[in-house]
């Protein structure tokens, strides 16, 4: 049943989110800030000096602009005797002329060679203040920037963490694209927005607010005629910025789909080409891509639009002030200069307003990638160490503080479902099992059997929790402990779970067979730092492990190898894996690709045995195997299924041959159970044998 689409977001509960994220960067911000307004300054003074040295030089000297300045008793400038106006001042005069007396300090003036050329000393004035503007934003960009890249960092590991711990239901609805698509993509949105748009951001709004005000102050009356054409334009941005941020949502859905399409077909390529569908797929991934393409189009038009138009009246402005200035300049109420400085301060503003749209164009953006992230961030997860509390105390052990250390009672036979239903979240009303009653008993080998789709997987899925039952308890162990009494993590590093696709992960063999030893802890390593822990295990003597479940064993390296190379005997694979150029550290490609099924039915043995878990789960590991591979595992569990409960999921009944009893499964419950001796004999019509006889007929040579 598809969910209900999730309510939309406050906007106030994103922006908090954002605050929350960037807050840790508080400093590098502080700093950015403080390099704005450094830089803003640099950035202010060049349109106002160059207005004042233009006037300054028109003027010629500096009595004229000294009286000038005066004004007249009607409020109109003097008028000028431009036959004056040549440059007849020294540097230091020519400074005074341009800034007004005792604007540039006095320390700043002895400074000024006697002798200088005035245009010199104005040109090494505005280099020493660009050099300052320059290392202001090296400052800005370069703390934005690596602020970013943390932000980035630390929201990529949350979203991992989170996705990591995710009810497996939220993987039974979501594909593995779109996980990966909020992974990289939608971080990457939200981090950039927070640190180098914010940037840009702070650095024009400084910038404009610094034009504006010298605009103020160099003309009240065309300042105002600027400002005149900033309101209509905000509200067509606010308007398009939606649009664009809807827009911009749907896209990332799109690719998200196609990004699904691509990972699930890529990673089953075998099965793709088995099925002769190559160019089927690449169609239906060049579908997809067209929807994304529709998308993108439309947003491309709304977004041309809008930065058209955020483009457009910035330079409207400017026409603005050029129209009314030069009226200004010819009634005489503003000099050439002024105008000047008016223009370069018109540029700046609409450039700062142009760009301040624009940021709330990638503001909406990024808040539509924040959604899905928080989204997720906030979905009900698997409930991490409960509130349980540890029953058993380890004998002799001491925690830090000095005090007994307790730990979980150990996993173990015999494994009881006490009228257990179920039925998977994404499909609530279709019940798997009702009232279900079993018993593996302790050191016994259980198979369970039953026709495709009777729920013998979901039994193993119950028993290491990734999902709960609806009704009825499963425990655990002579003592009968509820196995929601244990935390998750307790359980499943005691149980050794081998699936039927025997999962393995690129990296080497040793990396693969190391992930069975249950003492590897991840509370060792904390979301913030990401501690890779391969080098740390080589570094045995610098950490100590956890008790785990072995009551505080903490092996060196070599004793890891050799426990290794003994369960890789015993699962029969230590022959193949030393006949092989580099051994324990051949690189098996993505999921084990470089190896054939039996090897990884093998190795993935090996690495439950490493576990040495009381309690086994075996979901039909020997599937996919031919008789020889299947023999050979079979010898090899014979020795590892000794004094261990096994439940032994099974079709075959060339594998379930190794089994003490059988139990059939079907309409959600157990309809037959006992020795393979009982079940088959010709006394009793069980279901058990007429599905031998079947599969006896149908494959002889099993
Ligand atoms: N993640 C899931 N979400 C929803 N339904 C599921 C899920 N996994 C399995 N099912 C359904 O639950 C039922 C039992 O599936 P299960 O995999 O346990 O059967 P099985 O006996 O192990 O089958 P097989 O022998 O083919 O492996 C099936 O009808 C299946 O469609």
């Amino acid at each position: 049943m598809p969910d209900p689409l999730p309510p939309p977001r406050p906007a106030r509960k994103t922006f908090q989110h954002f605050l929350a994220l960037a807050r840790p960067e508080t400093p590098a911000f502080l700093t950015a800030l403080a390099a704005v307004a450094v830089g803003t300054g640099t950035t202010v003074v060049f349109p106002f000096a160059i207005g004042k040295c233009m006037d300054a030089m028109a003027l010629g000297n500096t009595k004229q602009l000294v009286d000038r300045s005066k004004g007249t008793a009607d409020g109109t400038l003097p008028a000028i005797d431009t036959t004056a106006a040549h440059l007849s001042m020294n540097a230091s005069e020519f400074i005074e002329a341009s800034f007004g007396p005792g604007v540039i300090p006095a320390w700043a003036m002895d400074l000024i060679p006697p002798d200088a050329a005035p245009l010199s000393v104005l040109s090494a004035g505005l280099v020493g203040v660009f050099v300052v503007g320059a290392l202001a934003t090296f400052v800005r960009n370069t703390t934005v920037h690596v602020a970013g890249e943390r932000i980035a960092a630390r929201l990529r590991k949350r979203v991992f963490a989170s996705v990591v711990h995710q009810r497996l239901a939220f993987f039974d609805r979501s594909g593995t694209g779109e996980v990966m698509n909020r992974l990289s993509n939608d971080v990457t949105q939200v981090a950039k927005t927070l640190s180098e748009d914010t940037s840009y951001f702070l650095r024009n709004f400084a910038q404009g607010a610094g034009a504006l005000g010298m605009m103020l102050y160099t003309s009240p009356q065309l300042c105002a005629i600027m400002l005149g054409v900033i309101p209509p334009v905000a509200v067509w941005g606010v308007f398009f910025g939606k649009k664009v941020r809807d827009l911009s949502k749907q896209m990332v859905d799109e690719l998200a789909n196609a990004g699904s399409i691509a990972e699930e077909r890529i990673s089953n390529i075998r099965t793709v080409r088995a099925l002769g569908n190559d160019e089927l797929e690449v169609g239906r991934y060049a579908h997809q891509m067209n929807n994304v393409f529709r998308v993108a189009k439309h947003k491309s038009l709304m977004q041309g639009i809008y930065y058209g138009v955020a483009m457009g009246s910035g330079n409207l402005g400017m026409v603005t002030v050029l129209y009314f200035g030069g009226q200004y300049v010819s009634e005489g109420l503003i000099t050439v200069g002024d105008l000047s400085t008016m223009l370069l301060y018109s540029v700046y503003a609409g450039f700062s307003i142009s760009a301040l749209l624009s940021y709330y164009g990638d503001l909406m953006k990024a808040a539509g990638s924040a959604e899905r992230i928080f989204d997720l961030l906030e979905t009900e997860k698997t409930p991490s160490r409960g509130r349980e509390t540890p029953t058993q105390v380890i004998k002799g052990a001491m925690d830090k503080e000095g005090s007994r250390m307790k730990t979980w009672p150990q996993v173990r036979g015999p494994l009881i479902f006490e009228g257990v239903s179920f039925a998977y979240p994404t499909r609530p009303d279709f019940p798997i099992f009702q009232d279900l009653e079993l018993e593996v008993r302790e050191n016994e080998t259980l198979a369970l059997v039953g026709p495709s789709g009777s729920g013998k997987s979901s039994i193993a899925g119950l028993v290491t929790r990734m999902y709960e039952p609806n009704a009825g308890r499963i425990l655990f162990g002579p003592e009968r402990v509820p196995l929601e009494s244990v935390p998750k993590e307790h359980l499943r590093k005691s149980i050794s779970y081998v699936t039927q696709d025997a999962v393995l992960f690129s990296g080497s063999v040793r990396d693969n067979l190391f992930l069975g030893f249950p003492d590897i802890e991840s509370s060792h390593l904390s979301v913030d730092d990401g501690l890779n822990l391969f080098p740390l295990l080589e570094k045995q003597e610098a950490f100590t492990f956890g008790h785990g479940i072995q009551g505080g064993n903490a092996w060196n390296m070599e004793e890891r190898m050799s426990r290794v190379r003994d369960a890789c005997r015993t699962a029969n694979c230590l022959a193949f894996i030393e006949q092989w150029e580099d051994g324990f550290d051949t690189v098996i490609g993505e999921r084990g690709a470089q190896l054939s099924g039996g090897q990884r039915a093998r190795l993935a043995l090996a690495r439950a045995i490493l576990r040495d878990s009381h309690v086994l789960l075996l979901d039909e590991i020997s599937a996919a195997l031919d008789s020889v591979s299947e023999a050979a595992l079979h010898t090899a569990l014979e020795r590892v299924l000794k004094n261990r409960t096994t439940l032994l999921i099974a079709h075959r009944w060339s594998s379930i041959q190794i089994a003490d009893r059988i139990a059939v499964l079907g309409d959600g419950k157990i309809i037959e159970i006992g020795t393979p001796q009982d079940l088959l004999s010709t006394s009793y019509n069980s279901a058990f044998r007429r599905l031998v006889e079947h599969q006896l007929k149908t494959a002889p040579t099993m």
